[in-house]
């Protein structure tokens, strides 16, 4: 029998200059500066163009490149005419994946990926994506769109949109720093499959629109929403213990724990976490820590699995006024610079995403004769 790595896990299937992922060393690179940094010192709109340039902009490229993604962040009527047709119980990513199909269906030139066609592409997703889904949040309480303030950076501008105010600093940055902490993982499971659309020449909004339908999956960016779930279905930090050990022995998997790559700790945790504690001191939610505190330490102490990202920004979301069905689009709204770095690189040296399989079934067998 051939050797076969279910799931791919541990197969090496290209290479890429995007990012780094390292176990060893539980650390993440973006372009090679160490993604706790970026997110200290950058702004969100500073990593996206890292991840699709190879560098961090000086203040004239920084300068050029707000002004074209601050003049796309309206919302279309017509997209917002087309999500308005959607039920207001369609789950957000849902909406989010119809929304994106329905811009690449609408320009023209989507066949058109030469790379300056795809830059461009890439950034009306990123500067529309947040119009999207602040009206999605709002649409769900029967609240009107907010129109987009162009005085305003990325992070401050979403979270207007969604809210109709821009919250303290504190709030803000914890925002941010999610957004950067969220945009670009290598080959995950989402990015792999923009990558295998792209490898079939197909165009960007049809990569985009797969990768969403992949990151919806609680085994992946779904786990953020799940978190909150846990946390309901929990109750109280008192019965935290009790509930997971109930969980496990009825083999179930907890969301927000665990990864394919990092087993000993997701090097992005410690930051979001950092940000979770900003938002809880914030908010005055030490109920919230110490749910959070006590899961994680019983999940370490029975199983000594480690949070993954999902883990803390399921809360911090929660604390910024999310509901909690729109956590994975957020994702959404940082990833798809990631994704979108990789459908370039990839076309740059594109080679068709094909593996082998070894078949199992019947063997060769006649078909009966019919009447
Ligand atoms: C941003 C992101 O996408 S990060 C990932 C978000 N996903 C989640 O949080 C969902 C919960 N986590 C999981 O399901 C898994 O840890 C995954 C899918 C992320 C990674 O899974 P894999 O690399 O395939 O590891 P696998 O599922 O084989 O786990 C190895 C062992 O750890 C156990 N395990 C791993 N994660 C968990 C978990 N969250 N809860 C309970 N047990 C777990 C498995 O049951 C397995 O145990 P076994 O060897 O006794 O069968
Ligand atoms: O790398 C993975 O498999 C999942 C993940 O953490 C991500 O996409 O951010």
């Amino acid at each position: 029998m051939t050797d076969i790595k279910k799931g791919l896990a541990g197969v090496v299937v290209d290479t890429t200059a995007i990012s780094k992922v390292n176990p060893e060393t539980n650390s993440l690179l973006y372009r090679g500066y160490p993604v706790q940094d970026l997110a200290a010192k950058c702004s969100f709109e500073e990593v996206a163009h890292l991840l699709w340039h190879g560098d961090l902009p000086d203040d004239r490229q920084l300068a050029d490149f707000e002004q074209s993604e601050r003049a796309q962040r309206h919302l279309d009527e017509r997209v917002k005419r087309v999500i308005d047709e959607l039920p207001r119980e369609a789950h957000p990513m849902d909406l989010v994946r119809t929304a994106v199909s329905f811009i690449g269906a609408e320009d023209l030139t989507a066949a058109d990926s030469s790379p300056e066609a795809n830059l461009a592409k890439s950034l009306t997703l990123f500067a529309k994506l947040p119009a999207i889904v602040a009206y999605i949040q709002r649409r769900r309480h029967d609240l009107p769109l907010v129109e987009p303030r162009d005085d305003l950076g990325y992070s401050a501008n979403f979270l207007h949109m969604s809210f109709g105010e821009v919250p303290d600093l504190t709030v803000v940055k914890a925002f941010d720093v999610s957004m950067t902490l969220y945009a670009e993982h290598s080959f995950n499971a989402s990015t792999f499959t923009a990558r295998v659309v792209t490898s079939t020449l197909s165009d960007l909004y049809s990569a985009v629109t797969a990768a969403i339908g992949a990151l919806k999956g609680p085994l992946h960016g779904g786990a953020n929403e799940a978190v909150m779930h846990v946390f309901d279905e929990i109750g109280t930090a008192d019965k935290a213990e009790a509930w997971l050990d109930e969980a496990l022995a009825a083999k179930r998997k907890i969301m927000g724990f665990g990864h394919r790559v990092y087993k000993n700790g997701d090097s992005r945790v410690p930051t979001m976490k950092a940000a979770l504690d900003t938002l809880v001191a914030e908010y005055d939610r030490p109920d919230l820590l110490e749910m959070y505190e006590t899961l994680a330490g019983a999940m370490d102490a029975r199983k000594g699995i480690k949070p993954n990202l999902d883990y803390p920004s399921g809360p911090a979301y929660h604390l910024m006024g999310f509901d909690t069905q729109v956590f994975t689009p957020l994702f959404v709204a940082s990833r798809v610079t990631g994704w979108t770095a990789h459908v370039m690189e990839q076309l740059s040296s594109n080679a068709l995403i094909r593996p082998l399989s070894e078949y199992v079934g019947p063997d060769q067998r006649a078909v009966p004769d019919r009447e």
